[in-house]
């Protein structure tokens, strides 16, 4: 049955999504893996659908893991980050990007809460679902747990390294417990972003961008209040949705903060710039 998956919805009508995540696998060698992304997805672009995609070759290519599911969690609107607009839209437009996919879900746990959650109270909830409620996965020799992972880009790495952005403790938490999966991001130097994180380098996996991509949400914004085309750089339910929704343009009135007065002058340079990641 396909999952009940909202925007509107609320946290007492919450379910855990399982439909499509797989719940056997045939190696007995392998352990089966659940990548999580954690972000803003203000909006999702066809990048942010692209890491998973790489994440899979990669963990299939490069480690002894399986990739059994994968989730995007949608930060709350207490993040009040630049550009945010309310959960509601973006948890919808995650589920509409996410419709042809057979194996990457939505899920607005994180999203539905009023305040802030961690990244590491969100990662235990999906090791909480997925390992201690469902049980793991079958294999020929028995249940598994589930390895989860975070998938993120270089410069949430980054910031790691950033004093007062992560607690030192959530950093070793989720290091420890969970590790990432980090893919390359333009602008980033990963070596640097790496460079305070040696002692949990063993479940960290940097994955290089084969063909890159600097799609960025920023840009998607600025394009959107430049009223320029944003077709083919974020999925075409994704864009009718914007239209529909008006998001994203001039008046922000969708936006739980606005990015407005951050981009420089038109014409003031050819790229977009209204954020370092911009
Ligand atoms: N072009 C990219 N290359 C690598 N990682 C990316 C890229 N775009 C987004 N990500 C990653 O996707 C995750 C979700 O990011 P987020 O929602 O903040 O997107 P964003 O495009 O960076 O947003 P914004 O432009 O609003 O800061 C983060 O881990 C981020 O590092
Ligand atoms: N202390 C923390 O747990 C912490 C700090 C910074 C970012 N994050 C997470 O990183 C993700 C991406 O954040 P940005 O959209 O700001 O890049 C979000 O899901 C956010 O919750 C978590």
């Amino acid at each position: 049955m396909a999952d009940d998956v909202r925007g509107d919805m609320t946290l007492d009508e919450y379910e855990f999504p399982t439909s499509r995540l797989r719940r056997r696998i045939e190696d007995p060698e392998r352990t089966p893996l659940v990548l999580i992304a954690c972000g803003s997805f203000s909006p999702i672009t066809f990048l942010h659908l692209r890491m998973f995609e790489m994440a899979a070759d990669y963990a299939r290519f490069n480690t002894q893991f399986e990739v059994v599911g994968a989730y995007l969690s949608c930060v709350g609107d207490a993040y009040k980050k630049t550009g945010l607009v309310k959960a509601e839209h973006r948890i919808n437009m995650c589920t509409l990007a996410v419709q042809q996919s057979s194996w990457i879900s939505v899920d607005p746990w994180e999203a539905l809460h009023s305040e802030y959650l961690e990244t590491a109270k969100v990662l235990d909830h999906f090791d909480h679902e997925i390992n201690e409620v469902i049980g793991g996965v079958e294999t020929p020799v028995g249940k598994k747990k589930c390895r989860i992972a975070l998938l993120a880009g270089a410069d949430l790495i980054q910031t790691m390294s950033t004093p007062g952005v992560w607690a030192d403790k959530d950093i070793d938490y989720i290091l420890r417990n969970f590790g990432a999966f980090i893919v390359e991001r333009t602008g980033t130097d990963i070596d640097e972003a790496l460079s305070t994180l040696q002692a949990w380098k063993d479940n960290i996996w940097v994955i290089q961008q084969l063909v890159q991509n600097d799609i960025s949400s920023t840009k998607i914004r600025l394009f959107r209040r430049r009223d320029m085309s944003i077709r083919y750089l974020v999925p075409e339910q994704v864009v009718n949705y914007i239209e529909m929704h008006n998001l994203y343009d001039e008046d922000g009135a969708a936006s739980t903060n606005s990015d407005k007065g951050k981009e420089k002058k038109a014409g003031e340079s050819s790229g977009v710039a209204s954020s370092s990641k911009g």
